[in-house]
């Protein structure tokens, strides 16, 4: 594939990564400067943890890389803060975890680590430069040294995989290269060459760079404007800043600031400040669902997948240790560390619980407000862990989204509509795709006439799409809230908040019939079965009813087509 230099061309604008997109620079100001204030952050360094990273990436080469944005000052946050906890977990990935590298992050080597990703950031900043020289002159003058980019043909593509596929730069220059002509397609692209030729290379090259499957880097790809994409993908190969959350029920968030000081090397999860419930280690992004949710004391609330309790033990602290939070988790074994975070946290209005949330409101109702921060697959969290990369395919997706769908209507039908201070719904999931997200609760907002959505009171964060790749949802769908890690330095996450009003008597009765028929299936992480077809969308239905087909026969020995056969004969 050759690359040949073109003098005297007209100036291209430099590649258009938009500033909100771009990871914050240790220098830059956050673009949201709402989460400053109120998350307690502790300087962290950029490296990746011990896990095995399934990336070809070579870091020192890559534009984004170690540390963009992860210095932030030691600042234990106010009195009102959310909590966190070290086993908190979403949707099966461990988002809180905080190890990395260079060991733990302790009050003493966090100046060490904050020099290091400042003579990171001045390296990031002389790769930008390539880039912008590669690009030509950007003051509309005549006499750059651009460069041109010649797509390999389909053939050279053939070959390149037989032989094991390019050098990593070579691929990582091809990325940088198709971004910049798909970003100025017209001025910039072979005229024998579609759109749609270089956003296929372009896909196969994050796929090979960054180690997503392809399926998962083309469903990423689409979220966002091509070169925002990059920026997406170069801020999941970072750690993102390690945040604690004061815990009110036991201390004060100045004596705790106070007291780790002094402690000097510690490491943040082993001190007996820790031991003894005075805070947890908590993604900055998990604060947000109970911010959205606003638990009140007194009231009865509802968190209907709980494991292992970050956001429950936010709540009772929020409400005092008054009222009652039911703290449910369909895995048994997860309650285990829910009960333990309960406890060290001195939590005396929780109630630990184990029950299959599609079982709501059977079990029981009436509650002021209801947290779903469903099961999902963990694309907002791939920087913590990383096997999501590799191991979601369509399938996931389909199911994943299926329970979503079934758990949001169990969650609204256990609000009490009647509440005198509540009757919400907050839905969150640490994903950042549409399939689990703005489809989830578009679908409840249409299975659910009575329910509305409403602000999350959130003041930071992307607003959610109305319409995505060909399908149109509510307008409202735009009150809901994105979070990504490019933009806001937390993991990628999404909020939505739902107000419950009263429903017509029969919808009731219809309702309860949706969700009570057929067996409750006991959930490994990230994996689900069907319990009731009959409510839901014959479309979106369909791969799911075909699924449950296959292990409906497969249980009863009988043959199964592959799927790729059953679903061309469907
Ligand atoms: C995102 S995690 C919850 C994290 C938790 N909210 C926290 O802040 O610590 C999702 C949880 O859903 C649980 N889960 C999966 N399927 C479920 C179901 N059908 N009903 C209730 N919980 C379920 C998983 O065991 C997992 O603990």
């Amino acid at each position: 594939m050759g690359r040949r230099a073109k003098n005297k061309q007209t100036a291209p604008e430099p590649l258009p990564i938009p500033s909100e997109g771009r990871p914050k620079t240790p220098k830059r100001k956050a673009e949201d400067d709402g989460q400053q204030s109120s998350l307690k952050k502790i300087k962290s360094s950029g490296s990746s943890k011990g896990k095995e990273v399934p990336t070809n990436r070579k870091k020192d080469l890559t534009p984004e890389s170690l540390g963009r944005g992860d210095v932030q000052e030691l600042d234990l946050g106010s009195d009102s803060e959310p909590e966190a906890d070290p086993d908190d977990f979403d949707g099966g990935v461990d988002s809180d975890s905080e190890s990395d590298d260079e060991g733990p992050i302790t009050a003493t080597n966090m100046e060490a680590r904050s020099r290091k990703l400042d003579a990171q950031a001045a390296r990031d900043a002389q790769l930008d430069l390539g880039i912008n020289q590669r690009q030509g002159p950007t003051d509309g003058s005549d006499d750059g040294d651009l460069v041109t980019f010649d797509l390999p043909t389909a053939e050279e593509r053939e070959a390149e995989k037989k032989t094991g596929g390019a050098e990593l730069q070579e691929v990582q220059r091809r990325i940088q290269d198709c971004v910049r002509v798909l970003t100025d397609f017209k001025a910039l692209a072979a005229k024998s060459r579609s759109r749609s030729e270089y956003i296929e290379q372009l896909v196969s090259d994050i796929s090979t760079y960054y180690g997503y499957n392809e399926f998962l880097a083309e469903k990423l790809t689409q979220l966002f404007p091509i070169a925002e994409a990059i920026e997406f993908f170069e801020a999941n190969e970072i750690q993102r800043p390690v945040t604690i959350r004061t815990n009110t029920l036991r201390t004060r968030r100045r004596d705790l600031a106070q007291a780790l000081i002094n402690r000097g090397s510690v490491p943040i999860g082993a001190t007996p400040e820790y031991l003894a419930g005075h805070y947890m280690l908590q993604a900055a992004s998990s604060f947000l669902p109970v911010i959205a949710l606003a638990p009140q004391p007194s009231e009865r609330i509802l968190d209907m997948a709980s494991a292992p309790g970050g956001k429950t033990t936010y709540m009772s602290a929020l409400m005092q240790n008054t009222g009652i939070v039911f703290a449910n988790d369909a895995n048994k074994l997860r309650t285990k560390s829910l009960t333990a975070n309960v406890h060290r946290l001195g939590c005396k209005n929780v109630v630990v619980c184990s029950y299959d949330g599609r079982e709501f409101p059977k079990v029981m109702g009436g509650f002021d407000r209801v947290l779903l921060d469903a099961p999902c697959s963990g694309t907002g969290v791939i920087s913590k862990d990383a096997s999501v990369k590799v191991n979601k395919s369509a399938r996931d997706f389909t199911l994943l989204s299926h329970l979503q769908k079934q758990l949001i209507l169990c969650a609204i039908d256990s609000v009490d509509s009647s509440s005198k201070t509540g009757g919400y719904v907050v839905y969150s999931t640490c994903s950042v795709t549409v399939d689990e997200n703005e489809a989830v609760i578009d679908y409840a907002l249409r299975k659910r006439p009575n329910v509305k959505l409403v602000d999350t009171g959130l003041e930071f964060g992307r607003e959610g799409f109305s319409s995505y790749m060909g399908k149109t949802f509510s307008d409202k769908l735009s009150l809901t809230r994105r979070f990504y890690p490019h933009v806001h330095n937390m993991d990628g996450f999404y909020v939505a908040k739902l107000k419950v009003g009263r429903r017509a008597k029969n919808a009731v009765d219809s309702a309860s019939r949706e969700v009570d028929e057929g067996p409750v299936e006991v959930l490994q992480e990230g994996e689900t079965l069907p319990k009731d077809e009959s409510g839901f969308d014959e479309e979106a239905d369909k791969p799911f009813v075909e699924e449950a087909k296959r292990k409906r026969m497969k249980a009863k020995g009988l043959r199964v087509l592959p799927r790729k056969t059953a679903v061309a004969a469907s």
